[in-house]
């Protein structure tokens, strides 16, 4: 079996990071885990992590880390035969810590966005949140406004995506993620991206992956998530 490729992203909200993660999946053949969709999965089919879970980010709240690793790491686990792409975690030095202890990871990309392209892009974004795809009314608009391109049911605009919401989420990203980042940084697998256009960055990331990903796992995957 070939080695497997470990990647995570990281960025603030409405940095782009599940835009990127879609395109890297469906380039690279990544398995995406996204943790907030994964939670959200979880809050959905009402098992007893997702009610748990419920109950901080109702209040605007992180999981507390003990929980969102003990929910995580078992379904990485489940994961061993793929190559994966992590999206919103690890958020926290302890999160972080948790994962290294459990697998090596080969590259994190982190999306360093101005706060003004954050505002913009989060006023604009609509959500179907049965699925969670994402859209955005400048950038990737619906066919038909307000309504899922797939499924025909309504958009929704998320509460804390509004601008004063935004300015405070940012404020805590940055705090919780400067350590995470470090800790990538001193171990010489972190890649930072920074722009104002999504489309200007991809061309760097899939640069970097193609570099960093042997074209045999790349492949393997490819070839089975098809
Ligand atoms: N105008 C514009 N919008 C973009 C660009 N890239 C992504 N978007 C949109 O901006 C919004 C945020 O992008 P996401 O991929 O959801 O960002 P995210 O980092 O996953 O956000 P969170 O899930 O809140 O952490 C979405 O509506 C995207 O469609 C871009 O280059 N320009
Ligand atoms: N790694 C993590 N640790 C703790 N809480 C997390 C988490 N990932 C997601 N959550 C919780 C808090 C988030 O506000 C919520 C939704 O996550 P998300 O979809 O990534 O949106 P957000 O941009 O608010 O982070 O789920």
């Amino acid at each position: 079996m070939s080695r497997l490729f470990r990647a995570v992203i990281m960025g603030p909200p409405g940095s782009g990071k599940g835009t990127i993660s879609e395109r890297i999946a469906r380039g690279f053949g990544l398995q995406h885990l996204s943790s907030g969709d994964f939670l959200r999965e979880n809050i959905a089919s009402n098992t007893e992590a997702g009610v748990l879970a419920k109950t901080y980010i109702e209040k605007g709240l992180l999981v507390p880390d003990h929980v969102m690793t003990r929910l995580l790491l078992p379904r990485l686990e489940e994961m061993t035969c793929h190559s994966w792409l992590l999206d919103g975690f690890p958020r926290t030095l302890a999160q972080a810590e948790a994962l290294n202890s459990s697998c090596e990871l080969d590259l994190v990309i982190s999306l360093n966005i101005p706060l003004e392209t954050l505002k913009e892009r989060l006023s604009h974004r609509w959500i179907h949140q049965a699925s969670g795809r994402v859209y955005n009314m400048c950038f990737n608009p619906p066919r038909v406004q307000g309504v899922d391109d797939i499924t025909g049911e309504p958009l929704i605009q998320q509460d804390d995506d509004k601008p004063e919401a935004l300015v405070a989420r940012l404020r805590h990203y940055k705090d919780v993620a400067k350590p995470v980042i470090d800790v990538y940084k001193a171990k010489g697998i972190l890649h930072t991206f920074s722009d104002t256009d999504t489309d200007r960055i991809w061309p760097y990331i899939s640069s970097l992956l193609s570099a960093k990903i042997p074209t045999d796992i790349a492949d393997a995957q490819r070839a089975s998530t098809h």
